[in-house]
Order: C-alpha cells, then structure tokens, then sequence
C-alpha cells in the first residue's frame, strides 16, 4: 500500500533542503520501488504568510493522517518582531507537542571522509558515533506558567517554568534504555541535578528504571561538565538522554563534531514510532535563497524516516551509502571543509539521488 509522507518545508533553507530530500525520494521510488505519496503543506513563517498561523489547522490534519511527516526548518528575522504565539517557533513546538513527539533521536556520526572538516582533532573524533535522545514535549519549552509581568516596582520580568513529570522522564529514559541496548550498552543521563529539583526527580526515576536494564551501564552528569566532556573526549558517549533544552543545546555542540551543523539529521517519534523527521539544523536566513545550504541532514532525515516509519531499512541504507559515495568523491558544500568539488545545495542534492 502507498504510504503518505507530508513534506512540511518552512521557512530561510527549509524549501531547498527539502527540494533535495524530495529529489531523493523520486529516486527511490523510480529506481528501488518506494511505493509513496508526496503531499506538500506550510508551516512556521510559510504557514503565518498563508492563513495567519503558524501551524494551520489543515496542516495539522494532514501530519496526523500521513504515515511520516518531514520537515524543513521555521523562523526568520522578518517574523520575529510578531506577536509570540504567532511566531514560527511556536509551530514548530505546536506540531511536536499535537502529534505527541517526545522522543528526539539525534544521532551524531562522524563520516570519515569528513575528520578534517571536524572543529576538533582527527584522534578525538575519528569514529565519532553519539546518539542524544531529547526529550521533545516537556520542560522549559512548554512549561506554564510562562510570560512577561509587571513587578511591584514597574520593572518587567520575563519568566519560564522548567517541570516534568514522572511519567515524561520515565518514558523518553526507556527510549535512551532501549537505544543504548541496541548500541554499546552505556548510557548517560545529562541533567542538573545539583541545582533544580525537576533534575533531581529526573535522575531518581532514571536510576530506578535501571535495573530492569541490566545490559546497560548507567552514568549521570551535570549538562555543564557534559558540553565539556563533549569537546574534550565526544567518543566517551555512547547514548546520552536530557531534557528539552539541554539536548537542545548539546546537539547543536556535537553537530560541530561532525564537521558542520549540516549533517545533523533527528527523528522526533510518539509512543508507536510514527515520526517527524527533520535537520537539527534552523533556516538559516544568513544563507537561504543562495544554493549555499548542506541538504545532506535533510537527506539523512528521510533514511531515517525509511527505517523507522517506513519500514525500509534497506533503502535507508542505500540512501546512507550513497551520501558517504559524495562525500568520498570530495564534493563539498560551502559549510564543509575540505574535499575536491564545490557544490551548493542543488549539486549535492543531485549527486547523491545519482548515485542511488
Ligand atoms: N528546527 C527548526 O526549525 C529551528 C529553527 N530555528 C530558527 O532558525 C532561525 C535561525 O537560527 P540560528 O540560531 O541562526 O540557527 P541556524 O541553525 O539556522 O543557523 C546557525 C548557523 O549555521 C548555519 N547553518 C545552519 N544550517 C545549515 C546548513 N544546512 N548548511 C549550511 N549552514 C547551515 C547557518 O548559516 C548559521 O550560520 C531562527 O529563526 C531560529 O528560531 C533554529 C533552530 C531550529
Ligand atoms: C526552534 C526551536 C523551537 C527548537 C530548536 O532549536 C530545535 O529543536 O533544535
Ligand atoms: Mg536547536
């Protein structure tokens, strides 16, 4: 049966990007049999400039009724001045959250073609293989109270509440649990415990899961030493589970790792493994419209939305195989350092469904 992928492009890069994660799909679906449909709808600042929201009721039914959702990136500097429950970020939190996605995998894989582009040493990445697991529909982000208010003296005061819950910690931890005994076996639960009481809860119920996971060896660490840890010696990590925020930030500090924030691809899951897949990557407004941006965590997305909604390991595979082949012919997008062929978006795009 025909599965239906909802391609939600956005904002800055988000329409280019997703143009070569679109090429890559025609490609599997005339040469391998990829039997799909592509629908295509607004969101974030594309979905404010059509109907005035940032995540458009139709919009909405359509993720919920695709079997997998891809997604570019949202935001921009002309929509940042708007009324904040308008602005594209929050459509982006209001899909995650409607759709239930509380689980973000974001892998970071060093490609060895790429170890010269890394910010770090060869021998402190060479064989670079982390898997963050963000917890993508709690904390900070979604917390309430939230806001801007007056204090008795007149000043303003802007205010956000960090809170979980046993039961959000409990299942993005089993998540981390599963994928670290599918990996190496370790897992490190990244919180700040020493200071927050919503950590100090976090770590309690990560610890008493543990024992129902004996093949897994547990470690804890405060988010500041891990965004140190991760520069100093990244290969320590096998599977690293945190809240919103923290693997927010940390993802972004290990895509770096990896040569550029351009390779970095998610997939944000609800509690059955239906996804939304999408660059960890923003829009990019810096370089949007200029054939600039790396479409490779983009294209790397749809592998794993082909393995893990669309049962199609294989092609997940190939598509893995053929961004290795660009890379190894030395094409480079301007992000990347390094190689024998400038490319920009398109050229990347293009050469990788070539080669599948
Ligand atoms: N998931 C999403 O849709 C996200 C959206 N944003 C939004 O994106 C906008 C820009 O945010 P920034 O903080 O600048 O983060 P950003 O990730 O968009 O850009 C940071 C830097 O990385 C570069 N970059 C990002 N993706 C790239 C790619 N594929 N190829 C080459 N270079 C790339 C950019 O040119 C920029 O210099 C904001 O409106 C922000 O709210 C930010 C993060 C995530
Ligand atoms: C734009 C934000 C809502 C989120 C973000 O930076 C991310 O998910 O990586
Ligand atoms: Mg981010």
């Amino acid at each position: 049966m025909s599965q239906k992928i909802l391609l939600l492009p956005g904002d800055g890069i988000g329409p280019e990007i997703v143009g070569e994660a679109r090429r890559v799909l025609e490609a599997l679906r005339q040469h391998h049999g990829l039997d799909c449909e592509l629908e295509t709808a607004p969101i974030g600042g594309a979905g404010y400039d059509a109907v005035g929201q940032p995540l458009p009721e139709e919009t909405l039914a359509q993720a919920r009724a695709a079997d997998a959702v891809l997604l570019g990136a949202v935001g921009g500097p002309q929509y940042d001045t708007l009324p904040r429950e308008v602005r594209p970020e929050r459509g982006l939190l209001a899909i995650r959250a409607e759709l239930g996605l509380f689980g973000n995998l974001r892998p970071a894989i060093l490609y060895p073609q790429l170890a010269g582009a890394s910010a770090l040493r060869d021998e402190v990445v060479a064989g670079l293989d982390i898997l963050i697991v963000r917890e993508l529909t709690g904390g900070i982000y979604f917390g309430q109270p939230r806001g801007v208010r007056r204090l008795d003296s007149g000043e303003r005061q802007g205010y956000n509440t960090l809170a979980y819950s046993e039961a959000e910690i409990e299942r993005v931890a089993r998540l981390a649990f599963a994928a670290a005994q599918r990996r190496q076996g370790r897992l490190c639960s990244v919180d700040k415990a020493n200071v927050l009481e919503s950590s100090e809860l976090w770590r309690e119920v990560v610890e008493r899961l543990a024992p129902e996971y004996p093949d897994v060896e547990l470690s804890h660490m405060y988010v500041d030493n891990a965004a140190m840890q991760l520069v100093r010696a990244p290969k320590q990590f096998d599977v690293v589970v945190t809240g919103n925020l923290f693997g927010d930030i940390l993802s972004d500090c290990a895509a770096q790792l990896t040569g550029s924030i351009g390779m970095l691809p998610s997939a944000s899951l609800d509690e059955r493994g239906k996804g939304l897949y999408e660059p960890v990557h923003g829009s990019a407004p810096d370089i949007a419209g200029q054939d600039k941006a790396n479409p490779l965590a983009t294209i790397l997305s749809v592998a794993m939305m082909l393995r893990y909604s669309l049962g199609a390991a294989g092609l997940a595979d190939r598509v893995e195989a053929a961004v290795g082949q660009v890379l190894e012919a030395g094409l480079r997008t301007p992000d990347l350092q390094g190689g024998t062929h400038r490319v920009g978006t398109r050229g990347m795009g293009e050469a990788v469904a070539a080669r599948l």
